[in-house]
């Protein structure tokens, strides 16, 4: 069975002014026992990382399918696929505790495939684990490879050649974000799960339960912040509200774009009206100096920019339509200057806005 549910989206996210550690510590809890400490100082997306597959909000469908494989006793080898932080290594946790139990660690190898020792150690590792047989309750180990996509076509040959070898005694979990990357051979030898980006009810569900277990103070429009600037993505919701919370006693929606660096929909409003009405000079004077007082990536302006128009039906849709592929190529241009890039955002602009001519639909 193949269940495939979403395109892969590229997600680089820029830097937080208010970098995510793993080490923020618990407000006001010194008097604690020490495990509680512990728990305490743990990052959120692993204190909060569901332990069985009914914790799991989201994607149902594929948490039923892979249960019932467990519960016939035919797993096959897996390939999960799709976006950061969607629950796929979180899936394969819980399914093998639900094979194994409580000494799940015993039989479950997890690698990373993009590990700078090279695919040669990979191997190794994999030949040495899986050329070990012993009598397990489920009758096979579990070999989790992670960042799959992050391996040369060559290295997946090799690959492909060892899951064949020990598919007697053990089951592969391939987890990547692009499906693209990882070679037919392979994949016809698993079978695939699409992650899709979270639903924005199902990560809400999943905060609100953390926001009364912390006993964070956020407001309404501090989780709506959150829940529009993660686009599904939990981890990222979570190592925010996180930040937030050991930075701020009081979390509103401006707090949590502060804490992400990302502009606001009033800094949004501002940039457009420069843009609008501004000379160019101006506009772009206007605009640089914000990016550098409020420390914005270029990327994240452009990206906001996009939502707005992509959602401005009173902007003639010629010029929507054009400024909303020169955006899209500024995107791409990534890594270019930041300020050529911002001239080519501001023309585009205003050769847009001097559109005339007949109307499309959209
Ligand atoms: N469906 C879910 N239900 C509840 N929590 C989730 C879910 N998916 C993800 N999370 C939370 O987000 C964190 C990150 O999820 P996970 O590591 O499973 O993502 P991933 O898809 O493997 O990401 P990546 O591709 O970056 O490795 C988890 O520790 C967990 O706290």
């Amino acid at each position: 069975m193949d269940s495939d549910h979403m395109e892969c989206s590229e997600d680089e996210r820029p830097p937080s002014p208010i970098k995510f550690s793993g080490t923020i510590k618990g407000k006001g809890k010194a008097s604690k026992g020490f495990t509680s400490q512990i728990e305490d100082n743990l990052p959120w997306v692993e204190k909060y990382r569901p332990q069985t597959l009914v914790e799991l909000v989201s994607h149902k469908e594929i948490t039923s399918t892979v249960e019932r494989f467990i519960n016939e006793g035919r797993v096959p080898h897996l390939l999960f696929y799709g976006p950061p932080g969607t629950g796929k290594t979180s899936t394969i946790l819980a399914c093998a505790r639900k094979l194994y139990g409580d000494d799940w660690r015993s039989m479950v190898m997890e690698l990373n495939a993009s590990d700078e020792r090279g695919i040669d150690v990979v191997r190794e590792q994999i030949k040495n684990y899986a050329g070990t047989r012993k009598m397990f309750s489920a009758g096979f180990k579990l070999i989790i490879l992670d960042e799959a996509d992050a391996m040369t076509q060559q290295a997946q040959n090799a690959l492909r050649r060892v899951v064949e070898k020990y598919t007697k005694n053990v089951r592969f979990c391939i987890i990547c974000n692009y499906v693209s990357k990882i070679i037919p051979a392979l994949q016809s030898r698993c079978t695939r799960f699409r992650f899709s980006p979270i639903e924005q009810d199902q990560v809400k569900s999943r905060l609100d339960f953390i926001i009364q277990s912390e006993k964070v103070n956020i407001t309404n429009d501090g989780i709506s912040a959150l829940l529009k600037l993660s686009g599904g993505d939990m981890r990222r919701a979570l190592n925010v509200l996180q930040a937030c919370h050991s930075a701020y006693d009081f979390i509103n929606a401006s707090v949590v774009y502060e804490c992400t660096g990302n502009p606001e929909p009033t800094d949004v409003e501002y940039i457009v009206n420069t843009m609008s009405k501004d000379e160019f000079s101006l506009a772009y004077s206007n605009i640089n100096k914000m990016r550098i007082e409020k420390g914005f990536a270029l990327q994240d302006i452009v990206t906001e920019l996009f939502k707005y128009f992509l959602n401005q039906h009173d902007f003639p849709a010629k010029s929507r339509v054009y400024f909303l592929d020169k955006l899209s190529q500024v995107e791409l241009g990534t890594g270019s200057s930041e300020k050529f890039q911002l001239i080519s955002l501001l023309g585009s602009y205003k050769i847009a806005i001097g559109m005339d001519g007949e109307d499309m639909v959209l």
